[in-house]
């Protein structure tokens, strides 16, 4: 009962300089359906980790009058929109379409939007989704570099790519599942009681006052902002002194046992000391953190990342120290949102956190932008975006160790954007089989940057 056309389907129509690209949708109403009075029709676009509503007025009598009839953008100049709507009684037709034309700005990429008809008691009426994938027209001799793939190609690469996450993914995952349980299975903890996540115990007494409230509100405000660094927030204390001692003391029993025939995995591709938690026989303590601090965190301070929908992770210790790793390159997490934490069992100097631009962020996604460093000290957290470019500066003395939480979404993760965005990496990468989450910029080649290690840190 709504049908929605691209009058020039998969096409740019028009450039808004600085903001986007501006297009004309086309959707028909299907003849005989009753619109009440005041109904409006809603149209949610959902791109990457960003998502925007639209409300447009639906004019009153639709089954008359609006052939090529411009629905008014509620928050758009209404003597504008009334101008449009007059239109001479011979130009009238029934044929129920309407041209949403002047406020919908799009990205170049992958977005679905969902239009919904609502009657003025918030009802739906009725509900469609659609995709529209957004490419240049220009070609190399403008931009430089490679040409945009045909975006029949790359609709086809995200088709396969969702087959293969849909086939291939849960296997890679089942055998890593075996490898962390088997390890667990042999280990012998120090502090059997690490195995239960203890609320009280583990959480700070701040921390669990600001997550009793549920209010978005209370808990935004025991997360600080870190100035000058878009989306990035310093807890001052997230485990309490009591759990801290605890895990330290189970990091060095387990470095004793590492050097017998327990064959621990790495943390991840980048960082050479620490454990997978869960081969410390964490899985039940992180699935705890889970529930009770990082979901409930990030479903308030970023619900356009998965936030709310986070279902899986991936947890480990790092370490720095004059014989550990000394800094950390630049690099994007295997996450939707990361919480860092500073376990800090010495003291140490130097090692801080630093942050550059963020995937998809609407004024700062250059990976070569500065934000400032953040010095972490021990107890405190970082709360961030797994895709915002990040490292750490070498460790100057003492050592340093971190608990670092990798949260995802499969909700998000399976998103048409994501999957499109995954799928356009690869194919600009030259190459299909690699599952890390590299930085999706436009601007981005292989071979370019600051000369830095760039990637993505890829467990498996
Ligand atoms: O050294 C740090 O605190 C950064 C760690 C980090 O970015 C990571 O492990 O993903
Ligand atoms: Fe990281």
């Amino acid at each position: 009962n709504m049908e929605i056309i691209h009058p020039r389907p998969f096409e740019v129509i028009r450039d808004v300089p600085g903001l986007g690209r501006h297009v004309p949708i086309v959707v028909r109403l299907e003849r005989g359906l009753s619109v009440p009075h005041g109904a409006h029709l809603e149209v949610a676009v959902r791109s990457g980790g960003y998502s925007d509503i639209w409300l447009y007025d639906v004019p009153p009598t639709p089954h008359k009058s609006v052939h090529k009839h411009a629905f008014c953008p509620t928050r758009s100049d209404a003597s504008e929109c009334r101008a449009k709507a007059q239109r001479p009684a011979a130009d009238r037709h029934p044929t129920q379409q309407v041209v949403i034309d002047d406020s919908i700005i799009l990205k170049q990429g992958f977005h679905e939007l969902t239009f919904r008809l609502v009657t003025p008691a918030g009802v739906p009426l009725t509900e469609r989704q659609t995709h529209i994938l957004l490419t240049p027209r220009h070609t190399d001799d403008e931009q430089g570099g490679s040409p945009p793939l045909p975006s029949s190609h790359l609709r086809s690469l995200a088709k396969h790519r969702q087959w293969k996450e849909a086939h291939h993914r849960s296997e890679e995952e089942a055998a890593l599942e075996d490898k962390k349980a088997l390890i667990a299975a042999q280990y012998q903890p120090l502090h059997e009681q690490l195995r239960h996540f203890d609320y009280e115990r583990d959480i700070s007494a701040d921390l669990r006052g600001a997550l009793s409230s549920g209010s978005n509100e209370a808990v935004m405000a025991a997360l600080q902002p870190v100035e000058g660094a878009s989306d990035v927030y310093y807890i001052p204390e997230v485990l309490t002194p009591t759990f801290r001692r605890l895990i330290t003391e189970e990091l060095s029993h387990a470095y004793q046992q590492q050097s017998g025939q327990l064959n621990f995995t790495r943390p991840n591709t980048m960082n050479n000391y620490g454990f997978v938690l869960e081969e410390l026989g964490m899985r039940e303590w992180l699935d705890g953190l889970m529930t009770s601090v990082v979901r409930p965190l990030a479903s308030a301070a970023f619900p356009d990342w998965g936030g709310s929908s986070l279902d899986s992770h991936h947890a480990f210790t790092i370490a720095y120290s004059a014989k550990e790793d000394i800094h950390l390159d630049k690099h994007m997490d295997l996450s939707e949102v990361t919480l860092n934490i500073c376990l800090g069992d010495e003291t140490f100097t130097g090692g801080k956190v630093y942050f550059k631009g963020q995937r998809d962020h609407p004024h700062e996604k250059d990976e070569k932008a500065r934000q400032p460093s953040v010095a972490h000290l021990p107890g405190g957290a970082l709360l961030h975006v797994g895709q915002h470019w990040h490292g750490a500066h070498p460790l100057e003395s003492g050592r340093r160790q971190n608990l670092v939480f990798w949260a995802r979404s499969s909700k998000f993760r399976s998103s048409p954007a994501e999957t499109f965005l995954v799928a356009f990496r690869d194919a600009h990468n030259g190459h299909s089989d690699h599952d890390g989450f590299g930085a999706l910029d436009e601007g981005m080649r292989p071979g370019e940057g600051d000369g830095g290690q760039k990637g993505s840190k890829d467990e498996l």
